[in-house]
């Protein structure tokens, strides 16, 4: 008997995948495609599974079948007269087979296989619903039955057979579903642990292995014939896993299976209640409270109650479908606004009238139809103040250049630069307190030098004159806003500049970087480097030495403007000078141009260039500002401008420069107007006017000249017009100590007289001489207070007049008051012929414009002595002369 349903057992487990667990090679394939077969009457589903490597054992799968058989093993060992069912043929289903209710401690097995967990109270469940027998539950029965099919050895049953087409190898298996089928679970099943029924749970594999040799092959045998016919079903619509029947849908509720069948239709469940509904039941609750206002919330009850639940109305947005202006009326012909009748109508508007209770509205709506003229109207776009307004890519771009972000001494320039190390003489030294924050009234920044750590006591949370370090800080993220300028084509002057961002006014912008070379190099770069190109990106720049921004930053950009919005200027950060551009006294808007009077001075009519900037004012010409001619204040104006004037007189060089015209000293005196040597014929004069503001020393600056590179002669469209220029203005502190008859290797001389102070202003006056290894005069007029620089050639006799010469002088420039200029293409080039021949007419000119000087030839300074105590600074430097 126990050999019979072994070997039925064997019948009904040979195509299941649990048989893969000892295949051999030559089944393998087949083993794999069987494995991946999907239906059959144990577990479609999960045999398919079963392929899947990450999914439950096949043993699971295999469990309950084996613990199916091996109950009805214990059955018949136990020879208990068999019951009705099976006496009638008739098996218990799996589903049935594993507890039944009336029996909790019999054997039992997991209706999917799983090892269930024992639970102390043991709980009903519908497991005819529950377990895999509920997919074969009355609904899955009326409509999934067609999709059963039923393995039994190597025969498919066919599902829709009748009862009486029994499976030929009487497959326990395939008898089981089919009890299933027909012996519908009883009502109460109750789940119990695998592990608590008492039943050994035998693994497969030990099983086969029990067989011995002959089962095992019978085994293969019967599974090579299988896989066959699983190779057939592999065309199927099932295998490929497409649905031709509708799914069906099970509920659950609360953890447990509702049979919609079964089970009454229970009503909706209940809806969330919607705002109206729960004020209907508060004004139901308290009808007195809501009783006394709206009518509207009586509405709303009253069809609460008759209609039912009440469905929330959708507010309707008018201005959805009519616009903003909705209700407003609308002028009869747009383009002439609103008519007298319309105004009046408009302000008779109920919303309009002025409500006693109501605050002032401080904030004044736009005009109602403000929009429909701007439209009619029309305005330039432009964009708020601060907002970052780059080109859109795909601008043209200049031919790539070399950058450089800091100064390089190249040559010569670097021994050069520190065998004069003039500026130690001028260390600036602020007093600044933290109220000051270093602001106009800064030692250093009235020098022009930058505070940092050495000569500020502030930091710079205090500190207002650290631009470098600002621009350092604003741009080492990068980023366009934070640079805040880019590179454009221009329509007529190649490329520029733009800002990208607003500035403030006397905001640093950029720094102007690039090769620092001597004049010597200059000359070997134009001659043989650049000679055929077309812009030059030098600049004078400190010490007679030129920045050459070929290789530098984009401020080389930067155009010329007669009417310029920046300047550019040179400080000394950290005893290195350094030159930058500056917003000029107006805030610079976000697409602006930026430009700087580059104050060009053309070595000859070759290089005069057509100025394009377009301003009102243009000069014409790229060349040197013209002399700042003034109308003298009157009096009464200037008496008023008394206390202003000293107060501008510390605020540093840019506003000193606008107030030359006023020419006041430290005091708020009026002083003479300065004398400047005017220019004649074409010789250029510099003139160094120095003023300051207390003590009442005397000064008398002596030097000798020396040409400086970027002292350029008019010629051409300037030619004949050559004047004094007034070149820079610059405040000059100085300390009492190294003020005292102090001759720089600069050439500034400084002399204290009676008394000293700490800090000195000044305020300089630069002319430019012409000379010929030129002796400078010094003099000061007794009713000047001022000093001219006029230039003596000492040996112009000896140059012959045909030729150019321009000697240079041994002037050094002052950190503060040397503008930058840029260079004119052939500047270098010719100032060694000029150093040679001096035209014997311009000497004899820069003669004679030395004629007001009591002291030609010689310097001098004539003091006066009424004049209160001043330093006068005098640079000098010499002038090449223009052909
Ligand atoms: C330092 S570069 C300026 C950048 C130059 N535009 C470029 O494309 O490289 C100086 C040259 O620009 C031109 N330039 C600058 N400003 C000008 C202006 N206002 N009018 C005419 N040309 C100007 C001149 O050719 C001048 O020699």
């Amino acid at each position: 008997m126990t050999t019979d349903v072994l070997g039925d057992l064997l019948d009904a487990l040979a195509p299941e995948p649990s048989f893969s667990r000892a295949p051999t090679d030559s089944t393998t394939s087949n083993i794999d495609s069987f494995t991946s077969t999907p239906p059959t009457s144990a577990s479609p589903d999960s045999i398919w599974l079963a392929s899947d490597p990450d999914l439950p054992k096949q043993d699971d799968i295999a469990v309950p079948i084996l613990e199916a058989a091996a109950s009805l093993l214990v059955n018949s060992t136990k020879d208990e007269p068999p019951s009705d069912e099976a006496a009638s043929g008739q098996q218990t289903p799996v589903g049935q087979a594993i507890v039944v209710a009336d029996k909790p401690r019999s054997p039992e097995a997991s209706s999917n296989g799983r090892v269930r967990r024992a639970r102390a109270s043991l709980p009903v469940y519908n497991l005819s619903k529950l377990s895999s027998a509920s997919t074969q539950s009355k609904k899955r029965d009326a409509t999934g039955e067609k999709r059963r099919r039923t393995i039994s050895g190597d025969t498919l049953v066919d599902p829709e057979r009748d009862d009486a087409a029994e499976p030929t190898d009487g497959s326990d298996t395939a008898r089981l579903s089919k009890k299933t089928k027909h012996n519908p679970a009883p009502a109460e099943v109750t789940r119990r642990a695998t592990r608590l029924s008492g039943l050994p749970v035998e693994d497969l594999a030990k099983k086969l292995a029990a067989l011995g040799k002959r089962g095992r092959r019978n085994a293969e045998k019967k599974l090579t014939n299988v896989s066959r016919e699983l190779l057939r079903l592999r065309d199927t619509n099932e295998f490929a896993h497409i649905e031709t029947r509708p799914v069906l849908y099970t509920v659950w509720r609360n953890g447990k299976y509702v049979d919609s069948d079964e089970e009454p239709a229970e009503a909706d469940p209940p809806r969330k209640k919607t705002k109206l509904e729960d004020a209907a039941a508060c004004d139901a609750s308290a009808p007195a409270k809501a009783a006394p206002d709206s009518s509207k919330g009586g509405e709303i009850r009253a069809s609460t109650a008759t209609e039912g639940p009440a469905t929330k109305k959708r507010r309707v947005k008018k201005w959805l479908d009519k616009g903003l202006y909705s209700g407003q009326e609308a002028p009869s012909d747009i383009s002439k606004a609103l008519n007298a009748q319309e105004k009046k109508k408009l302000a008779s508007l109920p919303a309009l009238q002025p409500k006693p209770r109501d605050k002032p509205n401080t904030v004044l709506p736009l005009p109602i139809f403000n929009g429909t003229r701007l439209l009619l109207a029309g305005r330039d776009f432009k964009l708020p103040f601060d907002v970052c307004n780059p080109l859109p890519p795909g601008q043209p771009k200049p031919a790539s250049w070399r950058t450089m972000t800091k100064n390089r001494f190249v040559g010569d320039a670097s021994a050069y630069w520190k065998k004069t190390p003039h500026f130690e003489d001028f260390a600036s030294k602020c007093v600044c307190k933290p109220v000051d924050g270093c602001g106009e009234d800064c030692q250093n920044r009235i020098m022009l030098y930058e505070c940092d750590l050495t000569n500020c006591a502030l930091g710079p949370e205090f500190c207002q004159n650290r631009a470098f370090q600002t621009l350092q800080e604003r741009t080492k993220k990068g980023g366009r806003y934070r640079v805040g300028v880019e590179v454009y084509k221009t329509g007529d002057r190649g490329y520029g500049v733009r800002s990208n961002r607003c500035f403030e006014p006397n905001q640093i912008i950029m720094e102007y970087t690039g090769e620092i070379i001597t004049e010597e190099e200059c000359e070997r770069r134009m001659n043989e480097v650049y000679k055929d190109n077309e812009c030059y990106y030098l600049m004078s720049f400190d010490q007679n030495m030129i920045i050459d921004a070929t290789t530098g930053s984009i401020a080389r950009f930067v155009n010329h403007s007669c009417s310029p919005n920046c300047r550019m200027i040179k400080w000394i950060v950290a005893g290195q000078p350094r030159m930058a551009l500056f917003a000029g006294d107006r805030p610079i808007m976000s697409g602006e141009e930026l430009t700087y009077d580059y104050n060009f001075d053309p070595f000859s009519a070759k290089n005069v260039q057509k100025c394009l900037c377009g301003a009102p004012n243009c000069r014409g010409v790229l060349g040197p500002k013209p002399k700042e001619v003034k109308p003298p204040k009157p009096k009464e104006e200037a008496g008023k401008k008394k206390g202003s004037v000293k107060g501008s007189v510390k605020a540093g060089k840019r506003k000193l420069k606008e107030l030359l015209s006023n020419d006041r000293d430290g005091d708020g005196r009026a002083t003479k107007k300065r004398k400047i040597a005017t220019a004649t014929g074409v010789v250029t004069t510099k003139t160094i006017t120095t003023k300051t503001a207390k003590g009442k020393s005397t000064v008398v600056a002596k030097g000798r000249g020396k040409v400086v590179a970027a002292k350029m002669a008019t010629k051409g469209a300037a030619k004949g017009a050559a004047t004094a220029i007034k070149r820079s203005v610059s405040k000059v502190s100085v300390k009492a100590k190294t003020a005292l008859s102090k001759k720089t290797a600069s050439g500034y001389v400084v002399k204290r007289g009676t008394k000293t102070t700490s800090t000195t202003k000044t305020q300089t006056k630069l002319s430019w001489s012409s000379s010929n290894k030129a002796k400078i005069s010094v003099a000061s007029s007794p009713a000047s207070a001022s000093s001219t620089i006029v230039a003596a050639p000492a040996k112009s006799s000896k140059a012959s007049p045909s030729k150019k010469t321009t000697e240079r002088g041994s002037a050094k420039s002052t950190p503060a008051s040397k503008a930058a200029r840029p260079l004119s293409a052939t500047a270098t080039k010719e100032v060694s012929a000029r150093k040679r021949t001096p035209s014997r007419k311009l000497l004899e000119s820069a003669t004679s414009s030395a004629a007001p000087s009591p002291a030609s030839g010689k310097s001098k300074a004539a003091v006066d002595p009424s004049r209160p105590s001043k330093i006068r600074l005098v640079r000098e430097s010499v002038y090449d002369f223009p052909s």
